[in-house]
């Protein structure tokens, strides 16, 4: 089904911590050839001296947060970057899970870090994938075989 007209949420963390959005830019950027990603400015570079990612400046809290509810809601597939802890993609995939969305969770594991439970321990058969990865090239694979699961 991955082809025209699918329309992809990707979640990263943004006020989080940026320190894994070059890895966001480059997976968004192999979701382009799948659908389009409606949440593509999760993977700008250009953020301001508060934090504020250039694409949301001038946009109220509860702006960003009703159009990306709505863009959840119109979207097929949800894929997250999970590595770098953030209370809003754990929220936008609480959200999609009761939306009954197919979702894969990306995580990137290292000594220091562990996946919250409540993300691992959702993983199940049917629409709810963890997959632990180590480099982007890694991600790229697990993009791939989970689009051809739809
Ligand atoms: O400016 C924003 N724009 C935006 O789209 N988001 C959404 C998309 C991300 O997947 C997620 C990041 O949440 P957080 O900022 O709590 O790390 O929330 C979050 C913010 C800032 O919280």
């Amino acid at each position: 089904m991955a082809g025209d007209g699918l329309c992809i949420y990707f979640c990263g963390s943004i006020r989080g911590g940026r320190g894994d959005a070059d890895i966001y830019q480059q997976l968004i950027t192999h979701l382009q050839s799948f659908g389009k990603v409606l949440t593509e400015h999760v993977g700008s570079k250009e953020v301001n001296e508060k934090g504020v990612i250039k694409e949301d400046a001038g946009m109220s809290d509860k702006e960003i947060h009703d159009r990306d509810i709505m863009w959840l809601e119109m979207s097929n597939v949800v894929v997250a970057e999970v590595t770098t802890t953030s209370l809003g993609v754990g929220y936008e995939l609480g959200r999609a899970v009761a939306m009954k969305k197919k979702i894969l969770c990306l995580f990137r594991p290292t000594p220091d870090k562990r996946l919250s439970a409540m993300i691992e321990g959702a993983k199940n058969c049917d629409n709810f994938e963890v997959v632990h990865y180590s480099d982007v090239y890694e991600g790229f694979t697990a993009i791939s075989t989970f689009m051809k699961t739809l």
